[in-house]
């Protein structure tokens, strides 16, 4: 007998990655299990199920900045409660974050895709479901989007929840209307302009610095969780002189595309399935 879960929960990471330097992420998460019935017959409550999933995915890997810890170049140094990760990044700069180390997930493997995460949380959640299981899987899926979307990762400081972490991150749509109307070619262009990108608070820049000749940004601020540093290569920096909840994210849209006599409205997602909408008029 098998028993699962469909939409168990979403997960919204930053990872690192040898190509693509950070990426921010979201992924629809499943669970299978197979195993006998109980005197309820059932193979496990799907209340327990959920709420003990959900639960070690919250406190383990979800708001995460997630590392291969095999991926070549990689350097990791801890010191106390802090961790700083340093390692090439793909413009042939350099990626280096420092942060509590409830902030990262470390994950034995050389690449982050969903196959490895899938196989590993297939194994760390294996003993938090109760009964008679043979076997537990997790599933990871990306959202089915039509239209333009982007990866972005961000920090909000000022967040009292795991947002706070300087990177985390959103696979998330874009949409864009002019006048009531739909604009696919501007919603193209900013899931351009923004793939792969760090969205930074202009407050949080400490300096910028020249690392093999490449200029970088280097974020730094303190939150409830402990302090927070992150150096980036500029080119993958996009810097806004105001928070990054997606709020002020569809505001900004929509500011800069405003033109004189048009309405402009941006609906700007943040992971799966929630965002917020700004609409300006000149
Ligand atoms: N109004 C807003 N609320 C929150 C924002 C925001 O921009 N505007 N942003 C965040 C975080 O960036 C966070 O990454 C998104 O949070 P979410 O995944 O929804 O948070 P939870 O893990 O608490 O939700 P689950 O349903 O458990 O996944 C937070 N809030």
């Amino acid at each position: 007998m098998k028993l699962f879960v469909d939409n168990l929960t979403n997960v919204d990471v930053s990872y690192l990655d040898a190509n693509r330097g950070l990426v921010g992420e979201s992924w629809l998460t499943g669970i299978m299990l197979d195993g006998k019935l109980d005197q309820q017959s059932m193979i496990c409550d799907f209340g327990i199920v959920k709420r003990n999933a959900k639960q070690w995915l919250d406190e383990n890997i979800d708001h995460r900045l997630v590392i291969p810890s095999q991926m070549p170049g990689l350097h990791i140094e801890e010191h106390d409660t802090q961790i700083t990760v340093r390692c090439p990044h793909p413009t042939g700069g350099e990626f280096v974050c420092t942060a509590p180390q409830q902030a990262f997930c470390f994950i034995d493997c050389d690449e982050i895709n969903n196959q490895n995460v899938a196989e590993w949380l297939s194994k760390e959640l294996s003993s938090t479901i109760p009964g008679d299981i043979a076997n537990l899987t997790i599933s990871l899926q990306n959202e089915m989007i039509g239209g333009a979307y982007y990866h972005y990762s961000h920090g909000l400081k000022k967040h009292d929840g795991n947002c706070q972490r300087i990177a985390h991150g959103h696979r998330s749509k874009i949409e864009i209307f002019v006048d009531g109307a739909r604009q696919p070619e501007l919603e193209k262009e900013w899931a351009q302009k923004w793939q792969d990108i760090y969205v930074g608070t202009l407050e949080d820049l400490h300096n910028t610095t020249s690392i093999h000749d490449i200029e970088h940004y280097h974020y730094r601020y303190e939150a409830p969780q402990g302090k927070f540093d992150l150096t980036l290569p500029t080119s993958v920096c996009y810097n806004m002189d105001s928070d990054t909840t997606v709020e002020q994210i569809a505001r900004h849209i929509a500011k800069t595309l405003l033109e004189s006599g048009h309405t402009v409205t941006v609906k700007a997602f943040e992971g799966v399935g929630k965002g917020a909408i700004a609409a300006y008029e000149q």
